[in-house]
């Protein structure tokens, strides 16, 4: 996947602001930044779930910005999203959940009559079992806890068969035990299936502890890019200045010892 001076505006606002960078297969990314930075756009415009402003984005051998109709639903589909809010039905029990991302492949009629296909049943029962929580599959995830929702919805995005996973705060919600275990889960899967994975993270310890590289945002441009030893306690001050309290929350450690 790369990015070529990619720009998402709001009537004046540059969220994103002429990014470009590539992902090689197989890479997590970590993307950071201050609340604003432009770290969600970013994502979202990978996904064409906000409209690209300028530039282009290319992935899975298309130009992303050009693709309309069957072969955008495809794209979109290929690049799965995770939320900070989990997105899931909170009524239906986890495996159903799960098999909703195959929804985006079966006839309308299916999707309709809830009916899945015996196969997608038993690829969902494995994903909920690869994921520590096969004992939960007939609960309704409103009973689950917030780490166990967040690894359903991760199942959910594998049932999409996604070419990549793009993670919107997904430990943001959820305390610091539980975010380690999300953290944990998005990791294995990125080595086991050399999933590329780019993950939005207000945590710039969790970035450094689980990410290959790290991109580090600043009013829509990339200010960082590169491992997490090359990320100097100076960037990151300098990445947070002018807001102490965001700073403190992002990277308390890191910075007391600078
Ligand atoms: N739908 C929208 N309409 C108008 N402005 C928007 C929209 N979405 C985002 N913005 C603006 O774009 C900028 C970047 O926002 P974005 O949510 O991408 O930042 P972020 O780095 O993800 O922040 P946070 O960490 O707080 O989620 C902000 O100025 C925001 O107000």
């Amino acid at each position: 996947m790369a990015a070529q001076g990619l720009s998402v505006r709001f009537g004046s606002v540059v969220a994103v602001d002429s990014v470009s960078f590539a992902v090689a297969r197989g890479e997590m990314v970590a993307i950071i930044g201050p609340s604003g930075a432009g770290k969600s756009t970013l994502l979202r415009a990978i996904n064409r779930l906000v409209p690209i402003s300028g530039g282009r984005l290319f992935g899975e051998g298309s130009d992303v910005t050009r693709l309309k109709g069957r072969a955008l639903h495809r794209w979109r589909a290929r690049a799965a999203m995770i939320f900070q809010q989990f997105n899931l039905s909170p009524r239906l029990d986890a495996l159903t959940n799960v098999l909703t991302g195959r929804l985006i492949d079966l006839p309308f009629w299916r999707s309709w009559t809830g009916f899945f296909p015996h196969r997608d049943q038993l690829d969902a029962m494995l994903l909920l079992d690869e994921l520590g929580l096969s004992e939960k599959a007939f609960v309704r995830v409103e009973r689950l806890s917030g780490g166990q929702q967040q690894r359903v919805a991760i199942a959910r995005a594998l049932m999409q068969r996604p070419a990549m996973i793009l993670a919107d705060e997904p430990t943001a919600s959820l305390d610091p035990r539980n975010a380690t275990v999300v953290m944990q889960t998005l990791r294995a899967i990125n080595r086991t299936r050399g999933m590329t994975t780019l993950v939005n993270l207000h945590d710039v310890g969790l970035a450094r502890a689980f990410a290959d590289r790290i991109i580090a945002l600043r009013a829509g441009r990339i200010v960082f890019d590169g491992t997490p030893a090359d990320l100097s306690k100076t960037l990151i001050a300098s990445l947070y200045a002018g807001d102490e309290a965001e700073a403190e929350e992002a990277a308390p450690r890191l910075l007391e010892t600078a």
